[in-house]
């Protein structure tokens, strides 16, 4: 197979996963994205620039991470190996719970697809598979994918009466949904907050969050006046609260005051949930609790209900949408 296209360009959003009880299923898409470019060259060298967040940390040849998703993409696909340059403009906080590493994985895979001849091999289904086995679980790459609300889950690898892998479905937001998302300064790797969880729970603590999980999909698509307590979790954000102390004291601070706050994916970041209707409310307890402190960042990023973007560059600005 050859390649269909030289030269590409992908818009990538944020991600929060988890949403309080849906573990390592439920994920939210914000409208706060990479760009990335990619040109196929001749030459078999790699070479990444990168502005913004991750500057001067990230690798700048084949190691980076948008770099080796998208050679496992034109792998999956087939396709011939060539060199890259490839630019990133990020946005997404690194190692703050915003699913920045999702979001590098799914951008390279979105640029494979733009620049292999048949893109149809890595459409969403198999983008999302590939993304799995990048981050090990599906939770961010769904929402960076799809946009919007999504529930991902791994149907394994020996299907019985289900269909095997990992799949993903998109849920119809609730328009009155916002997003707050206050980013501390601190990161957090998502390896040392999974490293601090148990490997088993209490039945109860489980049955309580699987019952809070159906309610917000409820919730979410609804009725979100339920979202204080469909946002309830005992199974990972108690566990990793040594790991991120602040973040956790916000936590319990913010849902006493009735706001349906959780960690953001693994932390440190703390996302609220709430109704439009309520802005005034959210905005009055959100400037009372963390009003005026340095370490907290505060925005209200609009839901992303595209998923990744992937353009094929014909020359100039004449570009041809393959996704989005
Ligand atoms: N855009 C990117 N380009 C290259 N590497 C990235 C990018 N985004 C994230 N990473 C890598 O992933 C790490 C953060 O991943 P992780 O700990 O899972 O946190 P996050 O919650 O931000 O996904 C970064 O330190 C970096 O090594
Ligand atoms: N379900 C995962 C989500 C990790 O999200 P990230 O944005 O922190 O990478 C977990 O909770 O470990």
């Amino acid at each position: 197979m050859r390649l269909g296209a030289d030269h590409v360009r992908v818009r990538v959003p944020a991600t929060s996963a988890n949403l309080g009880p849906g573990f390592d299923a439920l994920g939210l898409a914000l409208a706060l994205h990479d760009d990335v470019e990619v040109r196929a060259v001749a030459s078999d060298d790699v070479v990444v620039t990168v502005e913004g967040e991750g500057a001067g940390e990230v690798p700048d040849d084949a190691t980076h991470l948008v770099v080796r998703a998208l050679v496992a993409g034109i792998e999956r696909a087939g396709a011939p190996l060539t060199g890259f340059r490839v630019h990133c403009t990020n946005r997404i906080p690194h190692g703050r719970g915003l699913g920045s590493s999702a979001a590098a994985v799914v951008a390279g895979i979105a640029a494979a697809r733009g620049l292999v001849a048949d893109p149809s091999v890595l459409d969403d289904a198999a983008t999302l598979r590939l993304a799995t086995e990048f981050e090990g679980h599906p939770d961010n790459a769904a929402p960076a994918v799809l946009g919007g609300a999504t529930i991902a889950w791994d149907g394994g690898p020996t299907p019985e009466r289900v269909q095997g892998g990992v799949r993903a479905v998109g849920l119809p937001l609730h328009p009155g949904v916002e997003a707050t998302v206050l980013v501390p300064t601190a990161r957090l790797a998502t390896s040392r907050a999974r490293g601090v969880l148990p490997a088993q729970v209490p039945h109860a603590d489980a049955a309580r969050t699987a019952g809070r999980a159906a309610l917000l999909v409820e919730a979410l698509t609804r009725r979100p006046d339920l979202l204080l307590d469909a946002t309830q979790d005992a199974l990972h954000q108690e566990y990793r609260s040594d790991v991120m102390p602040g973040s956790w004291d916000l936590l319990v601070e913010l849902r006493d005051a009735g706001l349906a706050a959780t960690v953001s994916g693994a932390g440190p970041t703390v996302l609220v949930l709430s109704e439009s209707s309520q802005r005034e409310r959210v905005d009055a307890v959100l400037a009372s609790l963390v009003g005026g402190a340095a370490e907290w960042q505060v925005a209200r990023p609009a839901i992303d209900t595209t998923g990744v973007r992937v353009r094929r560059v014909r020359g100039g600005s004449d570009e041809v949408a393959v996704r989005g």
